[in-house]
């Protein structure tokens, strides 16, 4: 099931980053940093009463002149409103109501999307409520007192966030047709292939409903199958700054991550990898996504017979943290190998939801630890009772082990592989849950 995504708006300086700080430090942050991608601290992932949710900053406003400040506000708060469930819109309350707060707020309401107005640096409520009230006046709902800095209110705050998801309704209401998030840098042919493959299948344009974003959703049918595509192409917002482009492309790929089964990763061919491929690519991987490399424009590399070789082994070491990937070597131009992705995608959404009987996955487990013992720490040796798959999409898994600190990372990935060699798992992460029992079996 996707994760709601709340973004933080407000004006330069009001404690945006504080905020977020604040949230993904000190809240249980669930995805850990994958091992080699430099991550901005853009999002994170954020847990409430049981809510799991990712937060985004769309920081990063330079504090220039005036009309600047709020050209670059209205951008961001548009941002927010295409890619967000909910908005934390954030004021300070030493510098007031300002007129680029109203016009944001005034934006805000419009879109119909939920806010929450924070207002911050309330770091004396005593003292400083009738100052908070004041920005009763924007219009968009009761503001919440916090103070980033100090930590407080922010309780109050995420039950006003939470209170705005959807129930827990289990299943999605679309959930039976499969969602292709198209990602990738700009200019790498995202909107070339979905209009080749509009092209060449029967196709339906549509607005689906209850997707509420700007980003239209388009589904193609092919051999009796429904396919909905997410395409993150054209950014239409014109930022001159490189920083703010660059940003605002990472938001929409975690949004469009967020909602998919399986993300494709355009790569430049003629360009070849690079670190923001990789950092995307991080971004699927985190979130237990399907993953598959479409190596773009082979139509402009000159090959020979160890070209295709060199390209894999180049792209496999870049982004050695999801060696499940699968990869292709497409032409959204030509049209070559496109037909092979759904074939891809076919087999990346039957490896998400394969579920490994506990019994057969025991047998894995007897026959792996017989080949490698695993490893002790003073004297201690790590004991793996059983294992069983408890979900999938991603495929997780529960190790149930003596002592969790004994299981290393290196045992851990030995076990993944020894899984994946007897059921592939191709082109899905796969997750492992460490919990431990006592020796007699009481857990
Ligand atoms: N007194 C007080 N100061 C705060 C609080 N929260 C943040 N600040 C301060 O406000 C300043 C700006 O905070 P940031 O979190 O960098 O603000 P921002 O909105 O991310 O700023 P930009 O990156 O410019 O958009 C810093 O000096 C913080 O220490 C608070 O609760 N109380
Ligand atoms: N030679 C060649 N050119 C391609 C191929 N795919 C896309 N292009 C060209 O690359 C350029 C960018 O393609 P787009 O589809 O607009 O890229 P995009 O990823 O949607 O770009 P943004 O909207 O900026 O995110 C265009 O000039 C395309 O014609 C390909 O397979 N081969």
């Amino acid at each position: 099931m996707s994760k709601p995504i709340v973004a933080i708006v407000g004006r330069p300086n009001v404690g945006k980053s504080t905020l977020f700080n604040a949230l993904a430090g000190e809240m249980i942050s669930i995805v850990k940093d994958t091992p080699g991608v430099t991550r901005d601290r853009i999002y994170a992932d954020v847990s409430w009463l049981d809510r799991d949710f990712t937060i985004i900053d769309t920081g990063g406003i330079e504090p220039d002149s005036q009309d600047i400040i709020l050209s670059q506000m209205r951008e961001q708060a548009q941002i927010a409103i295409d890619s967000a469930d909910v908005i934390i819109f954030i004021t300070d309350v030493r510098q007031g109501l300002t007129d680029a707060d109203s016009q944001v707020a005034d934006m805000l309401r419009k879109s119909r999307r939920p806010v929450v107005l924070a207002v911050n640096k309330v770091d004396n409520y005593k003292s400083q409520q009738m100052d908070v009230y004041e920005f009763y006046n924007l219009g968009i709902g009761e503001p919440f007192p916090i103070s980033a800095e100090g930590k407080q209110g922010i309780g109050d705050l995420l039950d006003a966030v939470v209170s705005h998801f959807p129930e827990h309704s289990g299943e999605e209401e679309d959930s039976e047709i499969p969602k292709i998030a198209i990602v990738g840098k700009p200019n790498v042919g995202k909107s070339s292939i979905i209009n080749k493959l509009l092209g060449e299948n029967r196709v339906i344009v549509s607005d689906i409903p209850g997707t509420t974003r700007d980003a239209v959703d388009t589904t193609i049918t092919r051999n009796g199958k429904d396919y909905i595509f997410i395409d993150t192409a054209g950014l239409r917002r014109k930022s001159k700054i490189k920083e703010d482009i660059e940003r605002y492309s990472i938001i929409r790929t975690v949004s469009a991550v967020e909602r998919c089964d399986v993300a494709v990763l355009m790569i430049d061919a003629a360009e070849g990898i690079t670190e923001q491929d990789a950092k995307i690519a991080g971004i699927a991987h985190d979130r237990g996504k399907g993953l598959i490399i479409a190596v773009n424009k082979w139509d402009l590399v000159e090959k020979d017979n160890s070209t295709m070789k060199t390209y894999t082994e180049k792209i496999r070491s870049v982004l050695s943290f999801a060696p499940y990937a699968e990869m292709l070597y497409i032409s959204a131009k030509t049209g070559q190998r496109l037909n092979k992705l759904f074939d891809a995608v076919d087999q990346v959404l039957e490896s998400q939801s394969l579920r490994v009987p506990t019994g057969v996955l025991n047998e894995i487990l007897t026959e792996a630890i017989a080949m490698q013992q695993p490893p002790s720490d003073k004297g201690r040796r790590l004991k793996i009772f059983y294992m069983t798959q408890v979900s999938i999409k991603p495929p997780t898994f529960v190790i149930f082990v003596n002592d969790r600190k004994l299981m290393h990372f290196s045992y851990q990935r030995y076990l993944e592989n020894r899984i994946r060699d007897s059921f592939g798992f191709q082109g899905t992460a796969i997750h492992f849950i460490i919990r431990e029992r006592q020796e007699n079996g009481e857990s």
